[in-house]
């Protein structure tokens, strides 16, 4: 299963956003776009998800045109490639559970959707992929309040019960702290490997994608400037993809440090003691 963008551009106006923008990634690769802040990373996945058209060119999913599917064709393929973003978009007020499985929503009728009803299998699901980021304890809290690290990993849980073929995560880490970041990273690479799930995920920092990622695509201006392995990385092509200041000051450190330093076990991992199955209900 290919996935294939050819030429695929759009323009805001007058402004030149994705520039023509070729790419062929195949199932289970997991990809680190990077690229300074306004390089066209974020509306390029939004483009592959539909959040976003095109202005031209087109993408393909084994052999199916993506930027032509409407209806029901277009909702299974935004369930098929699920969305995390920097700011988590879960509901804050809803139970983690809840939102969790409001990542079935796409699989479900629209009446069992509009009142809620969550039958005991995608109970079970939405608990497994919860433990699988180690926030089972978490199951019955209100989303708002977790930790910025927890928010993400249950993003990702509820990106999980999509069952998707692809997951694109637009800057996933921009908001936590290096531990937090490497604990959201980990689990993403786990998806990849475990599932073969392709991930595209839109980083900041060169490191990360070095670290993470067994390819990476650098943008500069809307085009792609860099699409090869971490070790073919050269400070050439790292100057091609972040450029120098207009004082010629170089390479802005905060867009090629470490964000993610620490080794350690994971801090919040507190699993001991709950019993989520029998508090969720089952
Ligand atoms: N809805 C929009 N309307 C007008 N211009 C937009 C819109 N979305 C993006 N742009 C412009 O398109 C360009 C690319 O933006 P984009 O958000 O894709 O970049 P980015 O590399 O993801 O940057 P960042 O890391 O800051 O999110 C920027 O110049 C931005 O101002």
């Amino acid at each position: 299963m290919m996935f294939e963008l050819k030429d695929v551009t759009r323009r805001f106006g007058n402004k030149l956003a994705v520039d023509a923008v070729t790419l062929t990634i195949p199932q289970g690769q997991m990809v680190g776009i990077i690229g300074r802040s306004g390089a066209g990373k974020s509306t390029l996945l939004r483009m592959i998800n539909r959040l976003q058209e095109p202005s031209s060119g087109s993408i393909h999913f084994a052999g199916v045109e993506v930027s032509g599917l409407r209806g029901r064709a277009l909702r299974n393929w935004q369930r098929d490639c699920a969305m995390i973003f920097q700011q988590f978009n879960l509901v804050p007020r809803l139970d983690v559970l809840t939102n969790v499985m409001l990542g079935r929503l796409n699989h479900r009728s629209t009446l069992l959707s509009l009142l809620n009803i969550f039958t005991r299998e995608e109970r079970v699901h939405a608990i497994a992929a919860l433990e699988r980021l180690g926030i089972e304890q978490t199951a019955l809290q209100p989303a708002g309040t977790l930790s910025g690290g927890q928010q993400q990993r249950v993003a990702i849980a509820r990106a999980l019960m999509q069952n998707p073929k692809m997951v694109l995560a637009d800057e996933p880490i921009a908001s936590l702290d290096p531990l937090n970041a490497k604990i959201v990273m980990d689990a993403l690479r786990d998806i990849n490997e475990r599932e073969g799930i392709t991930v595209i995920t839109n980083l900041h920092t060169l490191d990360t994608a070095r670290n993470y990622c067994e390819r990476i695509v650098g943008m500069a201006g809307g085009r792609v400037v860099f699409d090869g392995k971490p070790s073919e990385l050269t400070a050439e092509a790292v100057k091609a993809i972040y450029g120098t200041d207009k004082d010629g000051a170089g390479i802005d450190e905060t867009m090629t440090s470490t964000s993610i330093t620490i080794a350690a076990e994971r801090a919040d991992n507190q699993s001991a003691g709950a019993q989520p199955l029998a508090l969720a209900g089952l």
